[in-house]
């Protein structure tokens, strides 16, 4: 039996809890269940109590010798944050990349001259399981340093059966030996390898034909996630690929609008996608159909200053009703950061979303973009223990002081990982 664990005199508790499921959008986003003088009690891993400390002292009376005490006097604690978005499994790294891009060159020319994912591709083939491992838990490890406790991963750097497979099998143990959850996406139409230029078509029927089944026969992903965008994947392509992916139990994910507005927007809203990613491009008619279909919008502000450009109107998304999540986009080109803090800095700084609004969207959001917000994402009886401890006292601090890394402690299912 482990000791149960009192967090108590918390000066400001985010709790995210609210009486209504499912993705928030308007002034939704703006209601942070605030609790000052906060207390939690933690057992099994589990929430156990959630309230101000006079209270939770008179409920426990009984048992408060047994509890582990942890005093936050003068801190902030918030749920674990979730970064539903990552390309966290590979190999290799490309740093020369990053100096061509300064130099003026453009992303999608490196790529389509074999570098960018294409690059990536080749050392994470080369790669055995073992080192693809290696790699990605020094990543893993610096996640959890910046509070973040569930990571969405997603393959396509393989592009073919065998890679495919060992980048997913890879995530499969990584969630096995790693305290954070690791939740797997196939994206095998990631880009259409070397192998099959000028027939984009046969690729498509073998991740189709040969790819899809074993993974969900594995049971290696849940979602099935495609780089919707001129020169990569076409719309009714996506479609076809998505909707061979709903057939498998695979839910729709979507790279949509980064580059130029392609439609993406639209056709999330269409085939009924969890969340439609990126959108620097989205079209009015695309958001307002996300709005209505209730897909989503998992913007990316660090590769959008990654990439130089502007970054997707995230204000505008919300006052339209779409519920908006964020996330690191962690991969080797176009976003190698880990830090979930930085990316709700850039949320208020660069898409003009406010404090509290940057905050349900990288927890309670971004726990329904990856369809878990029935256990993670807000800190509410029943639910997991994934919770982080700041060294600020409020969310309005944590999101002001930028670019700095204010996790203290964190919880994970109860256990401290950090700190
Ligand atoms: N845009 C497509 N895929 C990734 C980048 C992958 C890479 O450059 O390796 C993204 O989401 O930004
Ligand atoms: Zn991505």
């Amino acid at each position: 039996m482990t000791r149960p664990i009192w967090i108590k005199n918390i000066h400001q508790l985010a709790t995210l809890a609210s009486n209504k499921e499912g993705p928030r959008s308007r002034e939704a986003m703006s209601k942070l269940g605030i609790i000052e003088n906060g207390s939690l009690w933690i057992e099994d891993g589990i929430i156990q109590a959630v309230g101000s400390t006079i209270v939770l002292e008179q409920q426990y009376a009984a048992r408060r010798e047994e509890a582990e005490i942890v005093d936050a006097t003068g801190h902030l604690v918030t749920p674990g944050l979730i970064d539903p978005h990552t390309h966290i499994a590979f190999g290799g790294s490309r740093e020369q990349e990053f100096e061509m891009r300064l130099e003026g060159v453009p992303y999608m020319d490196i790529m389509n001259a074999g570098g960018g994912i294409h690059a990536t591709t080749r050392m994470t083939r080369e790669c055995t399981e073992e080192e693809i491992i290696s790699q990605t838990t020094r990543r893993l490890d610096s996640f959890i340093h910046h509070g973040v406790t569930t990571v969405e991963g997603k393959s396509g750097y393989g592009m073919n059966l065998e890679s495919e497979l060992k980048q997913l099998r890879v995530m499969k143990k990584l969630q096995e030996i790693h305290v954070i959850d690791l939740v797997p996406t196939f994206m095998g139409a990631h880009a259409v390898p070397p192998e099959y230029k000028g027939r984009e078509e046969e690729y498509i029927d073998h991740l189709i034909n040969d790819m899809l089944p074993v993974v969900a026969e594995e049971k290696l992903a849940e979602f099935n996630d495609v780089f919707c965008e001129k020169d990569v994947f076409t719309p009714e392509q996506s479609e076809r690929i998505l909707e061979a992916g709903k057939r498998y139990g695979l839910i729709p994910k979507i790279h949509a609008d980064e580059i130029v507005a392609y439609g993406g927007a639209e056709l999330a809203a269409k085939v009924g996608a969890i969340s439609a990613e990126h959108l620097l491009k989205a079209s009015d008619e695309g958001i307002k159909e996300m709005a209505k279909a209730g897909t989503i919008a998992c913007l990316l502000p660090a590769t959008a200053l990654y990439l130089r450009e502007e970054a997707a109107n995230g204000r505008k998304m919300i006052d339209e009703g779409v519920a908006v999540a964020i996330s690191t986009d962690c991969n080797p080109g176009s976003s190698p950061t880990t830090s979930m803090p930085l990316v709700m800095n850039l949320a208020c700084i660069s898409m003009r979303m406010t404090p509290a609004e940057a905050l349900t969207a990288a927890t309670y959001n971004a726990a329904c973009a990856i369809n878990r917000q029935d256990r993670i994402g807000s800190l509410e009886v029943g639910k997991q223990a994934d919770v982080v401890l700041w060294d600020v006292k409020s969310y309005q601090e944590l999101q002001y002081l930028f670019g700095v890394n204010h996790t203290k402690a964190v919880w994970k299912k109860g256990v401290k990982v950090v700190g």
